[in-house]
């Protein structure tokens, strides 16, 4: 069997168009476009790439940007001070911390200070608790772009058993419980999974978001099943630099129906579920009737 290359970054496109359009009603209706604030400390080169680019699709789109980076050097208060001027910033529908945070900065009091109605992230505790209420708040938005990629690819996801391998607040958990409210069967897996190869045999859907380059093999793939794969690093092969994922894709496109590739399948899922996110925050923070993006 070849594997279904998964398209992330058509489904991506397509997304945006209905965002643009809806974004562009909001704009008429409030009188002003809907607003990112994405906050940058120090400048990791990655992260800046990544900042820059969610900038620039903001703008893409129709919405507004407002970008703040502070030095490596910035204090656990200033930034504190930052996210509540934003908070009290009427302009401003969503707020992003880019993470991971210089070691010295606290990035749980930091995530718990911004105003649940903003988390575009979803990482504020009150976030991660309506998810798991079934509650309507702001879900994380990689774990939102890999289920938007799985309903395509298969409807309904009822009764399917499902492994997230990885556990970290932005991305494992909240995948879990995606899948969960999809009547998935979950197994959660981690670094102290035991046999982990045996449970991943058994899910006919893999998420993998762990951050070990191509750590999952082919061979542990069950025939059939649909891979997700959120992992991002960098090796140096040949002299050349390369983008790869957790999941061995080469092996593992012998043995899955569909896959998605790194890079073009969740990476550019995730910074459009991030526009999709601030266009919901808008509309609910107004008080209108928040449109339905088919996803
Ligand atoms: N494409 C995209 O849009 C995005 C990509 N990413 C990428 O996804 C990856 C994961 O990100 P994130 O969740 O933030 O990472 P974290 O480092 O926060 O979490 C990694 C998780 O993987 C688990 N883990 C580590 N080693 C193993 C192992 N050998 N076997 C099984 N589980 C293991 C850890 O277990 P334990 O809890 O026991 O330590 C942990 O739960 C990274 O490569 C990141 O760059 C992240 C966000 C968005
Ligand atoms: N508060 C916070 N929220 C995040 O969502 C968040 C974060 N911090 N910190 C870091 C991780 C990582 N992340 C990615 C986003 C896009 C791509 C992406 O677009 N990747 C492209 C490739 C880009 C390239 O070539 O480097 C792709 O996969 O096709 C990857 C990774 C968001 N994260």
């Amino acid at each position: 069997m070849t594997a279904q290359i998964i398209d992330g970054k058509a489904f991506a496109a397509g997304l945006g168009d209905r965002i643009a359009e809806k974004a562009a009603t909001f704009t008429e209706k409030a009188g002003r476009a809907p607003g990112l604030a994405v906050v940058l400390v120090g400048s990791d080169p990655a992260s800046e790439i990544y900042v820059r680019s969610k900038g620039r699709m903001a703008r893409k789109l129709g919405m507004e940007s407002f970008e703040h980076t502070l030095p490596e050097d910035t204090t656990q208060e200033t930034l504190m001070d930052l996210v509540a001027q934003l908070n009290a910033d009427e302009t401003v529908d969503g707020i992003l911390v880019q993470l991971p945070l210089p070691r010295h900065l606290d990035s749980l009091s930091v995530i718990e200070a911004i105003d649940p109605a903003k988390d575009v992230d979803g990482l504020h505790p009150l976030s991660a608790g309506y998810l798991t209420s079934g509650l309507p708040g702001l879900v994380s938005c990689t774990p939102l772009g890999c289920l938007m990629l799985l309903k395509d690819q298969l409807g309904s996801l009822s009764g399917l058993d499902a492994i997230v391998v990885g556990r970290s607040i932005l991305v494992g958990k909240p995948m879990a419980q995606l899948l969960l409210a999809e009547n998935c069967t979950v197994t959660m897996a981690h670094s102290r999974t035991a046999d982990l190869p045996e449970k991943v045999g058994k899910a006919d859907i893999v998420v993998a978001a762990v951050g070990q380059a191509e750590m999952i093999k082919g061979e542990w793939i069950k025939e059939g099943a649909t891979v997700i794969d959120v992992g991002t690093s960098r090796v140096i092969r040949d002299g050349e630099k390369h983008l790869v994922g957790d999941v061995d894709f080469a092996s593992a496109a012998t043995r899955a129906r569909a896959i998605t590739p790194v890079p073009g399948g969740v990476g550019p899922m995730t910074i459009m579920t991030l526009m999709h996110n601030t266009l919901i925050a808008a509309y609910r923070r107004k008080g209108y009737d928040v449109p339905e993006l088919g996803a």
